[in-house]
This record gives C-alpha cells, sequence and structure tokens, in this order.
C-alpha cells in the first residue's frame, strides 16, 4: 500500500504519548455495528475521554474502524483514536493508513514496532516480565502494556518499578471501573489504564455510562502522575 501523507494527518508519538498521560483512561472497544460503536464512544467522550482504544477483533474492524475514525474527526476532534488487538505489521500499517494515532498490541512484535516507528507512531506493546519490557523499551515502545494486569495486581507494577523507575506502564485486563481500583493502579504508579469488558458491562444507558465515566475522570485528575 503506498504511502501518502496527506491523507494520513498524523500527531506525532511524543504528543500522543503526553496526550494520554493527561487523559489516562482508555476504553478498550469493540463492536461490529457502527452506530453502536459511535453511541458508546460519544457517551465516553462526553464522559471526558480523549483517548479510545478500538480492538481488532472481527472480519469488519477495519471497516468499523474507518467510520469511527471519521466520526471522530467531525464530532469529537480532539479525541485520539488507536487501534489494539494488533498482531502483525500488515494489519498495523492498514491501520496507520487509516488514521490510528496509536497502535496497541497484546504482545510485543519487531514488526510492528519498525512499522510504527517508520509513520512516527506510538506503539503500545503487551508485556508481563521485566524481560519482555527490556525489549519492548529497547524496540521504541513509548509505553509498555502490562496484560492482563487484574490477576497481577497493583503490586507488580510497583515491583516493577523497582529496577524500571522510568518505564511507562499501561494496564489493562481485568482492570475494574471503580474509584478504589483506580486509586490502587495509580497509586503503584501506572501512567494509564485500560478498561474493557467491566467498563462496558452494563452500557444500554448511555447516559449512565457517560455519569460514571465523569466521576472516575474526575478522581483520576486528582491522582494521576
Ligand atoms: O486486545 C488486546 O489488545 C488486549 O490485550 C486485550 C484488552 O486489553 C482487554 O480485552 C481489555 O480487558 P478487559 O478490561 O478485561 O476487557
Amino acid at each position: 500500500m503506498p504511502f501518502d501523507t496527506d491523507n494520513v494527518p498524523q500527531i506525532a508519538s511524543k504528543e500522543v504519548l503526553s496526550r494520554v498521560l493527561q487523559a489516562p483512561v482508555i476504553p478498550v472497544f469493540y463492536h461490529a455495528d457502527v452506530e453502536y460503536a459511535q453511541n458508546i464512544l460519544s457517551a465516553c467522550y462526553q464522559g471526558g475521554i480523549r483517548v479510545f482504544e478500538f480492538t481488532n477483533r472481527g472480519d469488519n474492524a477495519f471497516e468499523v474502524f474507518t467510520k469511527l475514525r471519521a466520526y471522530v474527526r467531525e464530532n469529537c476532534p480532539d479525541m485520539l483514536l488507536g487501534i489494539g488487538t494488533i498482531y502483525n505489521a500488515k494489519d498495523a500499517e492498514a491501520f496507520i493508513l487509516a488514521g490510528a494515532d496509536f497502535v496497541v498490541q497484546p504482545i510485543t512484535t519487531a514488526d510492528v514496532a519498525a512499522i510504527c516507528r517508520h509513520y512516527d507512531i506510538a506503539w503500545v506493546p503487551g508485556v508481563m516480565t521485566l524481560n519482555e519490557i527490556f525489549h519492548a523499551t529497547r524496540l521504541g515502545a513509548a509505553m509498555v502494556k502490562i496484560f492482563p494486569a487484574g490477576v497481577l495486581g497493583p503490586d507488580y507494577i510497583k515491583a516493577v518499578h523497582g529496577p524500571m523507575p522510568k518505564v511507562k506502564v499501561m494496564v489493562t485486563g481485568g482492570v475494574e471501573p471503580t474509584i478504589e481500583s483506580l486509586g490502587g493502579w495509580f497509586g503503584a504508579g501506572v501512567s494509564a489504564v485500560g478498561m474493557g469488558s467491566q467498563l462496558f458491562k452494563d452500557s444500554s444507558d448511555l447516559d449512565a455510562l457517560a455519569g460514571r465515566i465523569s466521576e472516575l475522570m474526575a478522581f483520576v485528575d486528582t491522582v494521576k502522575k
């Protein structure tokens, strides 16, 4: 696929990172229906979310992403829209060219690192051990995603920051959308949290979802680093 910079209004990885640090609660979401996805995204935006991760989880994820991309540009231009669940460079490049502001992986692969570096797109690979964090950082990770964080707990993050005090960590997988849980994670030194299933468990009432999110965002503003 040829790269046409005119069609890709990119935001440099450094700026993306600083915007993630400013609004460090990231919904992690997939739905096959565009309108449903737009409504969820819009409720998140209303609640104060400024960084949203759509995941590459279904056959039509690319098509839904491109429509969401257009929707965000039109309706919430100060929101970053990234793509998650990326396993290979081909998919990473396709989503980058379709306007992904950042790329998240459940794992760490050097080919995805290279393509993100090429386009200067923030890359957040999935890691668990210190060895994995070390390699991901050497490959250029803007931030690492510790997954599945829920089974490890905040003490794990504190332990990681002993020998690696500077590494920026986002936690996802089993992160609970409560003030108590977020207090624990941010207290342990995470730079961002990603939340999927539990945040959207009961999202039939979009106003209630926006309300829950805005309470979390207000709390996180007081505890983020
Ligand atoms: O697809 C990816 O890139 C992942 O690594 C998985 C996501 O981070 C989780 O699906 C979110 O976890 P929950 O909040 O427990 O739903």
